[in-house]
This record gives structure tokens, C-alpha cells and sequence, in this order.
């Protein structure tokens, strides 16, 4: 496989970069709080199951090419596990445990009966065919379907993977088990039973969240200055829902580079141009870097792109006011320190982010009873889970005088330690 082009070798930094380590600082911090155990610990700080598969797949060339993948499941005690699927060449067995772990925590806050997983091929899509892209997301599939399943653990997209990924995945499912298996995966085109809101819920939550933290942070939405890392599924329909809500999106990005205009983009204009994969800033010469974009003046601040971008080295310069993270792990330990200190109110990522693995439970459920619901249902359902999802995490950050990521991981756990001690696993 081509070396990727975006992740480059960084410089040796003070702090450690390896997300699975920080998540494991921070459920360990959390469970001291709650007074659990140790061996709480020990069950929780990796994934009960990691299963690792090669995947051949034939190039439009002749030629074939090997792939990794994984699918971690953390722990299945609440229930099956859930999570996306992620093609990006900067996907590692610690990432993909990380992310099956916070994805129990996103699921324990919205009181989803779900445990985390998470998935991914270490791949650029970019330079895949259409057809190889097909074909690696129908082997993915059978190197692991005997770990997943609608009762067991459910896929769903995240970074760089679709509704068109999803359904050659729900078909490929289907065609294995001899059944037609729309509850196998989420995330589908509603004509194969995905849900209405489905593809626009990550940032439809990350707007319903926004205004509760602007409303406790005493800044107006309408004509706040937002800059949003990443451009693509999140980062897109966040753009245009505050675009429409009356905010000023200054900045934006993608995995090229990122635009700045301290007088507000056309949303509508770059949304027009970007590509599949949210690129749009090859198109413009004066565009900067992500590095320098989340730096620039703004009163709200929202990374929905990867990993590690706002880190002790950046933190001090960051003037936004509200860090909303749309994405997975985009902050430091670190730096939550740093910008806790300043003042900034930070909605972290296994709260910003749930709005799409929860619209994927009501998809998983109207699948389970054949009956779907209109729009108003499922936003009115939605907005009842996140604002007391905020408000849980908010004020018992308050209460205990911790930050919202630690009052988070607290909410997020305490429905799996329940279910694990009921099941008397500890
Ligand atoms: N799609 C979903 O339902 C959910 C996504 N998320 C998280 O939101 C974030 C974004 O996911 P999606 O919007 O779904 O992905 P996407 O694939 O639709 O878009 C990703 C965006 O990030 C940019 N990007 C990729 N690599 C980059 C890099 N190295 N530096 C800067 N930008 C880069 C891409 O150019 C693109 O604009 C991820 O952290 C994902 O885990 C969280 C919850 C649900
Ligand atoms: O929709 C889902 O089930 C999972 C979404 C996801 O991968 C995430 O929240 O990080």
C-alpha cells in the first residue's frame, strides 16, 4: 500500500500522542471516582474482543493488494456492541480500541443499551476505484462476520466510509447469512432501511448541544464566529445547520488545508464544490493550514475531522470560548488542562459526537419493527436524549468541581459497571 499522504511523521512531542493510553488515564480516573474497584479497571481498560483480518482485494490492474482491518468490541455487557467503520491510512489497533471505548462511554451517557465497538481498514479511499472500493468493503464484511450481527455488534460509517459503504456491507451480510439483514448495520440509504436524520444526526446533535453550552456560556448563537475542522459528513452539515442558524462560519478545512475569513465563508459556495471525501480547499490558493486555522480568532471552536489536533503545543494560542468536539479524540489530555484553566467550556467528544450513533439506535430499532418514523419524531426523540445527556454531564462537572471530560466518562460508565456487577463478571 502507498504511504498516506496526510499523516506525516510529527516531531517528538512532551506529551503522549497514543489515544488509547489517554482513554485509559481517563476511565481509570473516572472509576476511582465512582469508588469502583480495580478489577473494574482491569476489565475496562482494553477491548473484551479485538479481532485482526488481512484482506485481499483485486485492483482494477490484475494486481492484488493486502489490507488491515479490525473490529474491537470493548465490552458487551449492556448489550450489543455498536460503532462505525473507518477507512483511513492512519487507522491502528490503539486507535481502533479507543474508539471501541469511547464508544461505550457515548453510549452509557445517551443510555443506549449498547456497549462500544469500533472498525477500520488502514487504506486511502481516495485512491481506490469505485469498483475496489466495493470490493474491500464486501471482504471486510466476510473476514468478519462472525463477530458481528444484529444482535451482536452493529456497524456503522464513520471517517471516509458512507451509505454506499453501508449498504454493499448489509448486502454482503445478507447474502452470507441467507437473509435479508437491514439491523445488521446503520448508517444505510433509506431505501434499504435507513432512517430519516440518520446522515445529518452527527452534526444535528452537535448544533442541539452547542446551544445548550452557549446558552450555560452566555453566548448567542446568531452571529457567533465558528470554525470547524473538516469538512466532511460532520463538518459539512454542521457548516450549513449554523450557517442557518444565524451563526458566521469563519473557517473551515479539510485533510488539504483550511480557509479563514474573519467576515464570514459562503457556506453554500464550498459546500457546492467539495468532492466525496469533504475536500474543497485545493481549490483556493490562499488556503492555510489546519495548524494555523485553529489558532484564528472565533467564539466557537469545533474539530470534526481526527485525532490529536488540539495538543499542549497549540492550546495556549486557541481563542475560541466553547470547544465542541464533533470529532473523535481531538484534544490532549494536556490541552483539556490547558483550555479547561482558560476558561473554555469544552463539550467533549463522547457527548459532542452522539448524535449519530444515536439516531443509529433508533435506525437499529425501527429496523427491528419494521415501522418507521417521520423527521419531527426522530428530532424531537433526539433533542429529549442530548439535552439530558448535557445537562447530566454538565452538572456533575459542576457538582464534583471536574472537567466535562472526566464528568463525561463518569455518566458514560456507570450503566456498564451496573450491568457488569449484575451480571456478576466482577
Ligand atoms: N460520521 C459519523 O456518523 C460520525 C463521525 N464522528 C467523527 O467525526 C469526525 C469526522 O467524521 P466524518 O465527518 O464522518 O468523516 P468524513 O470522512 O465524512 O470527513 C472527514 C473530514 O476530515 C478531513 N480530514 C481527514 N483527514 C484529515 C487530516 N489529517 N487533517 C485534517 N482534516 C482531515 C477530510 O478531508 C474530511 O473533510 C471523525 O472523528 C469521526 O470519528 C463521530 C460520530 C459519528
Ligand atoms: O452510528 C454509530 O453506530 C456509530 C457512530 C460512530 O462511529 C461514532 O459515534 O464514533
Amino acid at each position: 500500500m502507498e504511504a498516506p499522504t496526510e499523516v506525516k511523521e510529527k516531531p517528538m512531542q512532551a506529551e503522549s500522542l497514543n489515544v488509547l493510553n489517554r482513554t485509559q488515564l481517563v476511565i481509570q480516573a473516572a472509576l476511582d471516582k465512582m469508588g469502583c474497584a480495580e478489577s473494574l479497571y482491569e476489565l475496562l481498560k482494553e477491548p473484551l474482543r479485538l479481532l485482526t483480518v488481512r484482506i485481499p482485494l483485486k485492483m482494477d490492474d490484475g494486481s492484488v493488494k493486502v489490507f488491515t482491518g479490525y473490529r474491537a468490541q470493548h465490552n458487551d455487557a449492556v448489550g450489543p456492541t455498536k460503532g462505525g467503520i473507518r477507512f483511513h491510512p492512519g487507522v491502528t489497533e490503539d486507535e481502533v480500541k479507543a474508539l471501541s471505548m469511547w464508544m461505550t462511554i457515548k453510549c452509557g451517557i445517551a443510555d443506549l443499551p449498547y456497549g462500544g465497538g469500533k472498525g477500520g481498514i488502514q487504506c486511502d479511499p481516495r485512491t481506490l476505484s469505485f469498483g475496489e472500493l466495493e470490493r474491500l468493503s464486501r471482504g471486510y464484511v466476510r473476514a468478519i462476520s462472525q463477530l458481528v450481527g444484529p444482535t451482536k455488534d452493529i456497524p456503522a460509517p464513520d471517517v471516509f466510509t458512507n451509505s454506499q459503504i453501508m449498504a454493499w456491507m448489509m448486502d454482503e451480510y445478507s447474502r452470507i447469512r441467507e437473509f435479508d439483514s437491514p439491523g445488521f448495520i446503520t448508517g444505510k440509504p433509506l431505501v434499504l432501511g435507513g432512517s430519516i436524520g440518520r446522515e445529518s444526526s452527527t452534526a444535528m446533535g452537535v448544533v442541539l448541544l452547542l446551544r445548550e453550552a452557549a446558552h450555560v456560556a452566555g453566548i448567542p448563537i446568531e452571529g457567533a464566529r465558528v470554525i470547524i475542522q473538516g469538512f466532511g459528513n460532520a463538518g459539512s452539515f454542521l457548516a450549513q445547520f449554523l450557517h442557518a442558524a444565524g451563526a458566521k462560519v469563519v473557517g473551515i478545512s479539510d485533510a488539504q488545508g483550511a480557509l479563514y475569513d474573519p467576515e464570514g465563508l459562503d457556506v453554500q459556495y464550498l459546500l457546492d464544490r467539495r468532492d466525496s471525501f469533504g475536500t474543497v480547499t485545493n481549490l483556493f490558493p490562499n488556503a492555510i493550514s489546519n495548524q494555523e486555522l485553529l489558532i484564528q480568532d472565533c467564539d466557537i471552536l469545533v474539530p470534526a475531522a481526527i485525532e490529536n489536533q488540539i495538543t499542549e503545543d497549540n492550546a495556549p494560542d486557541i481563542k475560541a470560548k466553547i470547544l465542541v468536539e464533533a470529532a473523535n479524540g481531538p484534544t490532549t489530555l494536556k490541552a483539556t488542562e490547558i483550555l479547561t484553566d482558560k476558561g473554555v467550556l469544552i463539550v467533549p467528544d463522547v457527548l459532542a459526537s452522539s448524535g449519530g450513533v444515536i439516531v443509529s439506535y433508533f435506525e437499529w430499532v425501527q429496523n427491528n419493527q419494521g415501522y418507521y418514523w417521520n423527521e419531527e419524531e426522530v428530532n424531537e426523540k433526539l433533542q429529549q436524549i442530548l439535552k439530558k445527556s448535557f445537562y447530566n454531564v454538565y452538572q456533575l462537572s459542576l457538582q464534583k468541581q471536574i472537567d466535562m471530560r472526566l464528568a463525561a466518562y463518569i455518566v458514560g460508565l456507570k450503566r456498564m459497571v451496573e450491568a457488569i456487577k449484575w451480571r456478576g463478571w466482577i
